[in-house]
């Protein structure tokens, strides 16, 4: 690109030098064809403090991470012309009571990156709590999952934003009649976005005070979140020993160990309820009775 510059007739150029007192300077040069480079304009260069947000999480709010029923059904609204499945997720978020109000009965959310025993655990928790076992995207949404995987992020993630929704009356119904145990919820939801949209390192996460980790107003809280945490070598030896096909962002996780760092960052970050973490490498009956005592502290069961 630059051997076109200097082919075409005049072109601008900056530099940027250091004068002796350190200062840092940008120098812009002006030359046209054959003749010697002219200096236009010097400017002094100075730090500035650094931004409240990182400049990729100005654009999250509502666009990735949306924090009401309204803006998620919003985005699938506009896309009913191009993916007609948005129509049928719809019409399911159509019935389903807005502002869903939890029974009396606990409930209980686990998370955890692939792998780390979710579906293992709240199997065993279901049985022993003779509860209801629910997950986010909730089952009437299966279908239409790998088709809004591969859209960009503002559909793909208003969809589960949907699906927390509807899994939010599913609980609201069950929690009324008996205890109800959840496999990803809002956490799972806002934790990938975030980990996603976010780019540059660690430190580049929103603070954790941040309103991007906020729970949305009108979706139903559980009493417990556990976020199950394994040592990423154990993680790999369960995948491998389950031998499921995973998905994309599983296999991002698998990739990139900073996104999956990010990942289970912005977990640990959400507030209103914040996850209880729990060490889920020991042995399947150890992780389940260090469950239960938490369940039992936390909700009296
Ligand atoms: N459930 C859920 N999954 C999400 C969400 N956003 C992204 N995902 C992706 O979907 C993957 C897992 O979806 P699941 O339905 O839980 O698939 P699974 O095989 O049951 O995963 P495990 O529950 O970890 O066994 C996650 O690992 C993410 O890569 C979300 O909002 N909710
Ligand atoms: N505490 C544990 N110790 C050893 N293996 C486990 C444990 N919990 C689950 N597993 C095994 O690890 C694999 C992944 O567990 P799974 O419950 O499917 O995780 P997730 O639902 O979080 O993806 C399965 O093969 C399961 O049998």
């Amino acid at each position: 690109m630059l051997k076109d510059l200097v082919k075409s007739e005049e072109f601008h150029l900056c530099t940027y030098v250091s004068s002796e007192d350190g200062k840092l300077w940008q120098q812009c040069v002006w030359s046209q064809r054959g003749k010697e480079c002219t200096e236009v304009a010097k400017h002094y260069i100075t730090v500035a403090a650094k931004p409240e947000y990182h400049p990729t999480l100005l654009n999250i709010i509502n666009t990735v991470v949306y924090y009401s029923f309204e803006d998620a059904y919003r985005v699938l609204q506009e896309c009913k012309e191009c993916i007609p499945e948005s129509k049928e997720v719809l019409e399911l978020a159509d019935q389903c009571m807005k502002n869903s109000t939890k029974g009396r009965f606990p409930v209980i959310v686990i998370e955890g990156l692939d792998a780390t025993g979710k579906t293992t655990l709240t199997q065993s928790l279901q049985e022993i709590l003779r509860g209801a076992l629910l997950r986010s995207p909730p089952g009437c949404l299966s279908q239409w999952r790998a088709r809004f995987d591969a859209e960009p992020p503002l559909i793909r993630r208003a969809f589960y934003a949907l699906g927390n929704y509807i899994s939010a009356c599913d609980i609201a119904r069950e929690s009324a009649k008996s205890p109800v145990i959840v496999d990803r919820y809002w956490h799972s939801t806002a934790a990938y976005a975030i980990a996603t949209e976010v780019g540059g390192t660690l430190e580049s996460l929103p603070s954790s005070h941040s309103e991007v980790y906020r729970w949305p107003r009108d979706l139903l809280t559980p009493d417990l979140v556990v976020l199950l945490t394994v040592r990423p070598e154990e993680r790999a030896r369960r995948l491998l020993a389950r031998g499921v096909e995973k998905t994309r962002e599983e296999a991002e996780l698998e990739a990139n160990n900073l996104f999956r760092q990010k990942v289970e960052e912005a977990y640990r970050r959400i507030q209103d309820p914040a996850c209880v973490v729990i060490d889920a490498s020991p042995s399947k009956e150890e992780v389940l009775s260090e469950v239960l005592l938490l369940i039992q502290k936390h909700c009296n069961l």
